[in-house]
């Protein structure tokens, strides 16, 4: 895997003050937001692109909601979130729009990805390794209710997976039935 790594830089927030540095994957710029003084055995969180949700503060998922917490518990606990560009659990964004209207007609988020073509989730964490790696990092504590992602994210042990359950709303309640229902999130 060739990868191009950024300098860290600062980057004060209203979350905390943080490092970051990007690690650039092929087509793909990654980023990795880090406490000053990252603990033995810190709390990672593995973010997946969310534009509508992360940017535009969307209600159709919870992905805003859990950002604003990893970066909270990275500031607390001196953790780590690593931002993957896996936008529309890695379609991209024009098919994620794609399978929107179609959940618009009915279908569910995962009905939506296979008539489109693809799998439910196309998402893959080589780079997790990599990043995890690149800091030295052996063991870490995993925020997600995702077992797909305990179970994907190798060469470091994962030595607790912490729940991250945000407070649904009407707009979001079946998308997240569908996450415990169908793709079987811990919620
Ligand atoms: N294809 C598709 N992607 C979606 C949809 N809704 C959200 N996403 C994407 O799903 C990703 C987030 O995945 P989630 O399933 O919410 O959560 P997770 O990362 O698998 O699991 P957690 O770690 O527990 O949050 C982001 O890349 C979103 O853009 C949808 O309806 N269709
Ligand atoms: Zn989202």
């Amino acid at each position: 895997m060739q990868i191009k790594i950024s300098d860290v830089a600062d980057l004060p927030s209203r979350f905390g003050d943080f490092n970051v540095q990007a690690f650039k994957q092929g087509q793909k710029e990654h980023l990795v937001i880090c406490a000053k003084e990252l603990a033995e055995v810190p709390i990672v969180r593995v973010h997946s692109e969310c534009l509508t949700g992360d940017a535009i503060g969307s209600l159709k998922c919870d992905c805003r909601d859990q950002l604003e917490y990893g970066l909270q518990m990275a500031d607390e606990t001196g953790g780590m979130v690593i931002y993957l560009r896996q936008e529309g659990r890695n379609i991209g964004l024009l098919n994620k729009i794609n399978a929107y209207a179609l959940q618009d007609k009915g279908l569910n988020t995962i009905e939506a990805n296979h008539q489109l073509g693809f799998a439910a989730d196309e998402r893959t964490y080589e780079v997790v390794t990599f990043i995890l790696h690149h800091y030295n990092i052996k063991k870490i504590k995993l925020l997600t209710n995702n077992p797909d992602k305990v179970n994907s994210i190798s060469g470091v042990e994962i030595v607790e997976r912490i729940p991250i359950i945000m407070k649904p709303n009407k707009h979001n309640e079946g998308y997240l039935d569908v996450k415990r229902d169908g793709m079987g999130h811990l919620l």
